[in-house]
């Protein structure tokens, strides 16, 4: 076996030996696709500015929590198929396809993407790229961005060899991530009309995908843009939805796990993404909608996008009720201690950006209560963020004391939990479910006032304020 990467000029006589593929970017995209895409038996070249994260993930150490990644990560950094850089000059001398995975946040002080990052790698691998190779963007991007970057690219490479561009918008989830890479349910790539050569490399890169009957969806840059967008628009649609349901059930009386089962039965609407609860957050479903916004407004479609205004403000209402509901159930918060289940944007991640569950936790905290926050995995991102919260390690501790529970992030640890594990350890017999996870009637049966976010809250008097805080 040759271990020469080569791309030839022309698709038909395109001989590939053995594809080096470089990942810029390392952060949960970027780590996860080059750990997989050496799984896949690729070498690869992990790339990043970042030189602590680079020295941690070449040194086999996951700087974040990912289910399966650690694993991938060590053997591959162990055998020499996975290796990390700092370096465009190496990355643009050695590697055949360069996929971009680099953080594309939300502006400061705006609601755009801040699209700086994606534009500094495109524009560092034009200037170093020394041979024939192609780039293929995967950050989730402002519609218009990957014609810009092809165009940008061809004109600072001044180097040998040809450049050609693709766009590849990547669909995981995290704690699903490693699963979703090398089986995702379905691969879009947006190339230049009749690129062959692109969508020959491509179908190489993914040819266990292929083999294993993924749809791959060939398209312009534009659609291949938006449909990522679309998806993650779509998603917090259904979550607000359900949300918003969640507010009349809370209103009338009714119960919103079962609405969501009704409906979900319906195989046009589907049971996934209905659960109701403190909403969605993390690192990309906030954003996208408001990108999605800001860039369609700039496109003078002003109006067109506009209900995802009001999918964003159901979002922020159900972090709002949570505090209110606490308030309410304790009269004050000020004084008030309170015991914070789950830190984390969701279960199985440790990812903290624009979590509802912090959110809540720093405002109870800005209130004036006493907040002991325990998270399986999450405590030390949040800590970075809002270091001010007592964070414990178990849930007794988090729960010591404590006027009130707060269950806010669905971790298995916490689903399974039953109100005589919490009995002798808290102030008040009080929980507020957050994510709709735990049985009502259980914690009821055994004299705990149970408030779960989509059903109606008539606590009896006497289950209320027992301990108020002093
Ligand atoms: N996190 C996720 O589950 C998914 C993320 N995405 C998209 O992928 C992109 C990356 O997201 P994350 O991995 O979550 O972000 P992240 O913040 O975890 O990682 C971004 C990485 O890019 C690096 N970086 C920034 N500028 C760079 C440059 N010029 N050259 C090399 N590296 C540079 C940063 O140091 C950081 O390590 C975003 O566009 C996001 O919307 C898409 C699907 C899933
Ligand atoms: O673009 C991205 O980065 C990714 O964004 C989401 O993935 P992720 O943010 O990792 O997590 P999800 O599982 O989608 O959850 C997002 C948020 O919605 C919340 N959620 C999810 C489902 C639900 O029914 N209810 C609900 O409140 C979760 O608690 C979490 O806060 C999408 O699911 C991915 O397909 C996409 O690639």
């Amino acid at each position: 076996m040759a271990t020469e990467g080569h791309l030839s000029r022309t698709s038909l006589e395109r001989v590939i030996v053995t594809l080096r593929i470089t990942v810029i970017g390392t952060g949960y995209l970027g780590a996860t696709h080059a750990a997989c895409m050496a799984e896949l038996g690729f070498d690869v070249l992990g790339v990043d500015i970042d030189e602590r994260k680079i020295e941690q993930l070449a040194a086999g150490q996951l700087p974040f929590h990912e289910p399966g990644l650690p694993e991938l990560l060590k053997k591959h950094t162990a055998s020499g198929k996975l290796r990390f850089t700092t370096s465009f000059e190496e990355a643009g001398a050695w590697g055949d396809v360069h996929f971009i995975g680099v953080g594309t946040p939300q502006k400061p002080g705006g609601y755009g993407a801040d699209i700086r990052y994606v534009d500094a790698a495109a524009l560092s691998l034009a200037q170093h790229i020394t041979k024939d190779a192609l780039i293929v963007g995967k950050s989730t991007v402002p519609v218009g961005t990957a014609r810009r970057l092809a165009c940008l690219v061809q004109e600072k490479h001044t180097g040998p060899g040809t450049i050609r561009f693709a766009w590849n918008p990547e669909f995981l989830r995290e704690g699903f991530a490693v699963k979703n890479t090398i089986s995702p349910d379905r691969l879009v790539i947006g190339i230049e009309d009749r690129d062959l050569d692109a969508e020959a490399i491509l179908r190489e890169v993914y040819a266990s995908q292929l083999a294993a009957e993924t749809p791959m969806i060939f398209t312009d840059y534009e659609t291949a843009e938006l449909v990522k967008v679309a998806a993650n628009a779509f998603l917090a649609t259904k979550i607000s939805f359900i949300n918003a349901f969640s507010e009349v059930t809370e209103f009338v009386g009714g119960d919103i796990r079962t609405l969501a089962d009704a409906i979900g039965h319906d195989a046009r609407i589907g049971r996934r993404f209905l659960n109701a609860g403190v909403g969605f957050g993390g690192g990309c479903l906030p954003k996208d909608i408001r990108a999605l916004q800001a860039r369609v407004s700039e496109l003078g479609l002003d109006r067109t996008m506009r209900f995802l205004t009001e999918v964003d403000e159901i979002n922020l209402r159900r972090r709002d009720r949570v505090v209110a509901l606490t308030e309410e159930i304790l009269g004050r918060l000020n004084g008030a201690t309170v015991g914070i289940l789950g830190v984390a944007f969701k279960p199985d991640s440790d990812d903290v950006r624009d979590s509802p569950a912090l959110d809540v936790a720093a405002r109870l905290f800005n209130a004036g209560a006493n907040v002991n926050v325990y998270d399986p995995q999450g405590n030390a991102n949040a800590a970075k963020r809002f270091p001010r919260l007592n964070y414990v390690d178990s849930v007794p501790a988090a729960v010591r004391d404590a006027h009130v529970v707060i269950l806010l992030t669905e971790w298995q640890e916490f689903k399974n939990l039953h109100p005589e594990d919490l009995n002798g350890l808290v102030a008040n017999k009080i929980i507020i479910d957050g994510r709709n996870v735990l049985n009502v009637q259980e914690w009821e049966d055994a004299d705990w006032t149970i408030a779960a976010l989509g059903r109606k809250f008539e606590p009896s008097r006497e289950a209320i304020g027992l301990n108020a805080p002093v």
